[in-house]
């Protein structure tokens, strides 16, 4: 039995038309919900990505301002740009776009954005309340994957979550996302022995490793849930998961795909998350 597709765009579409009447009454009450991106440089795939979250800003009638400068930006420079915007009302949501030049240190960027700006949850105030389960900016990517299994009806708590790779910004928090939902969780990377025996035990699989074609179909226990979260770029020019689709299909129960998956589901947890600060913003004021 082929497994059923669960289908990133069409959720995204559903999802952006709530938002879209949220935002409506944000605005009758006399408040526009504001998102700026920062850009520091020209990378291809980041001005892609930038492109994506402004289409969805304009779907759902959120502003957006993007702020691009060269590569020769300073981190200075950089961080008084997120001080102008942390004091600047009229934003509800900062966002700077990653990977940063090299002579930009990361962690000084996201430390310096607003917890109550910091729509990407990358803030370590947002990471911290997330692990003890309070309500806060979830990680855009990491809460769209618990958005699309949820959406196909699949109980979470009590399944083998296996987890492949341990980034900052989507391995190690969709984990304990899916810890906070009742899963069993295991994380697994490049220093894992025998990285097959764990992935065949998992009933939900999630690949985010960033090497195409990295998890086979023997690899996957039958009946699972995969969900690729990989961006891999082919000289080809074509987006490619983490996973072999067409193998996978035969093995999983729910698959998602690249690209149509779990990418516009990222966006539009962004989106969420802005209108959400917009909202928390209207009842301070
Ligand atoms: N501060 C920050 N926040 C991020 O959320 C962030 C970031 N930096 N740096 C890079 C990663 C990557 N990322 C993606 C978002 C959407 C798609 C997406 O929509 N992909 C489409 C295809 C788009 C295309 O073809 O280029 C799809 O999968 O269907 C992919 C990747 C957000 N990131």
């Amino acid at each position: 039995m082929a497994a059923i597709i669960i289908d990133g765009k069409q959720l995204s579409t559903s999802k952006r038309n709530e938002l879209a009447k949220e935002v409506e009454q944000i605005k009758e009450k006399g408040l526009l919900p504001k998102l700026v991106v920062i850009l520091v440089g020209d990378n291809p795939a980041s001005l892609s990505y930038i492109r994506g979250k402004q289409k969805a800003a304009e779907e759902i009638g959120v502003g957006f301002q993007l702020e691009h400068y060269p590569e020769s930006f300073t981190e200075k420079e950089l961080l008084d740009v997120i001080e102008n915007y942390n004091n600047n009302d009229e934003y509800h949501g900062i966002l700077v776009q990653l990977p940063l030049p090299a002579h930009i240190d990361e962690t000084a960027v996201v430390e310096t954005i607003s917890p109550l700006k910091d729509v990407d949850g990358f803030h370590p105030v947002n990471i911290g309340r997330m692990m003890t389960g309070q309500e806060t900016f979830l990680p855009c990517t990491p809460a769209g994957i618990v958005e699309m299994i949820k959406s196909v009806g699949v109980e979470i708590a009590g399944k083998n979550v296996v987890v492949v790779g341990r980034s900052n910004i989507v391995g190690k928090p969709v984990g304990q996302l899916l810890l906070n939902e009742h899963a069993t969780v295991t994380y697994c990377h490049s220093k894992t022995k025998d990285l097959s025996s764990f992935t065949k035990e998992a009933d939900i699989l999630v690949a985010a490793v960033g090497r195409a074609n990295f998890i086979k179909g023997e690899d996957i226990k039958p009946g699972a849930v995969v969900i690729d979260v990989g961006v891999n770029r082919l000289d080809t020019g074509k987006l490619c998961g983490d996973v072999v689709f067409e193998e996978a299909k035969e093995v999983a129960s729910y698959l998602t795909p690249v690209p149509g998956g779990v990418g516009p589901m990222t966006i539009t947890m962004l989106a969420h998350n802005t209108v959400q600060s917009a909202k928390q913003f209207l009842t301070k004021k």
